[in-house]
């Protein structure tokens, strides 16, 4: 394994570099006869994709994906499906004059020295680019899970760098550029554009969840489900941390309020985040990811050449000052693909198990 497959039942395989002609994936594991063509996977695309506002990355790509393989008369045929996404607005040269250094807090370091040799084109395979193919399978995976269990994904911005953006209703959400769930991103845009005007970046906090997740979904032991979340969420560029429910705020609370009661009518809070022992409590499953500064950035900074040579770096380019801005379409993908891989797994041991109790009903909270 060399770490571009995620998942075993549903795996899918991310391949691309930002600049070479396309990026894309292969899910092997869909389920047969599910209806599926391009509008299906293009809508979330499109909340993903760059230079939709003065807020994010100019490079303008349409992100058009093509399905080639693995749908016959529009239904999945359980065989690989393969998803091109060409890539059409390059500029390369913006790369040369740092080609042979280091930018600080990039992974230019580490491929050089893990691999020997690296495509610096905008990144190359490690650009934020490569979370394209991840959302269009995670499209995918949304869609069976809608269809076969009412699974549902959403997710939003909570915090810009140090400005906590207060929770105001899931409506916001789709009419501003932040993802954010707020009526008013007046302050979200002046803070971006003072950011960007003082060439400097900044980090996010991104919270997704998941609604209608049957209960029983998880494993015991290594492969626990909030496990696989947090392996899921770090495998994003630029993430530092991953909570689930009360997450580190749990450290502060005691047992007698941290354990969610249980009542005929459902769990009366969620801090658990939806998971108990590493299994689906059939709650809202409620993750949040930290999302660090951008390292492309125009301020110059000390480093080292590839000689080990001390260098001033000054990225030019277009970049995102804050990746966590895109970043949510890519959460909310990411979280329904350890979904849908524990939904096969749930599937293929348990189908037939009988509940001694009902499932309580997800609560209302
Ligand atoms: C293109 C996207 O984001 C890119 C992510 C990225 C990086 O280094 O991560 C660098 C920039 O790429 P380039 O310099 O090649 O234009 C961004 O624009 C995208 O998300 O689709």
């Amino acid at each position: 394994m060399s770490g571009n497959t995620f998942g075993t039942l549903f795996a899918v395989t991310n391949f691309g570099e930002s600049h070479g002609p396309a990026i894309g994936c292969v899910i092997d594991g869909c389920p047969p006869g599910m209806a599926l063509c391009e509008a299906d996977i293009q809508a979330d695309l499109d909340r993903r994709r760059p230079g939709t506002s003065r807020h994010v990355t100019q490079r303008n790509e349409p992100d058009t994906v093509e399905i080639l393989s693995g749908v016959y008369e529009g239904k999945t045929t359980g065989t690989p499906i393969a998803l091109l996404i060409r890539n059409a607005d390059q500029r390369s040269k913006d790369y040369s004059a740092i080609a042979q250094s280091f930018r600080p807090g990039h992974a230019d370091y580490t491929y050089w020295h893990k691999f020997g040799i690296r495509d610096p084109r905008g990144g190359g395979r490690s650009s934020a680019r490569l979370t394209a193919p991840t959302v269009a399978a995670g499209a995918v995976a949304k869609k069976w899970l809608a269809e076969k269990y009412g699974v549902s994904f959403r997710g939003c911005m909570t915090q810009v760098g140090d400005l906590p953006i207060p929770f105001e209703s899931w409506e916001h959400v789709p009419n501003n550029p932040f993802y954010a769930p707020v009526a008013d991103v007046s302050a979200l845009e002046d803070y971006m554009d003072a950011l960007r005007k003082a060439g400097d970046s900044c980090g996010a906090r991104i919270r997704v969840t998941a609604s209608g997740v049957p209960v029983g979904l998880g494993e015991p032991l290594y492969d626990k489900l909030d496990a696989d979340i947090a392996f899921a969420m770090m495998g994003l560029n630029a993430v530092k941390g991953v909570e689930i429910g009360a997450g580190f705020a749990s450290v502060a609370q005691r047992g007698s309020m941290h354990g969610d009661s249980l009542s005929p009518e459902g769990f009366k809070s969620n801090n658990a985040g939806g998971v108990l022992g590493g299994i689906s409590t059939g709650q809202d499953l409620e993750v949040s990811i930290a999302i660090k500064p951008t390292s492309s950035i125009i301020t110059p900074r000390e480093s080292i050449d590839t000689q080990g040579q001390p260098v001033d770096v000054v990225t030019k380019g277009r970049h995102d000052p804050c990746v966590g801005i895109r970043a949510t379409p890519i959460v909310e993908a990411l979280l329904a693909l350890v979904v849908m891989e524990h939904a096969l797994r749930q599937r293929a041991q348990n189908a037939d198990v009988v509940q001694p109790v009902a499932p309580i009903a997800a609560s209302a909270i």
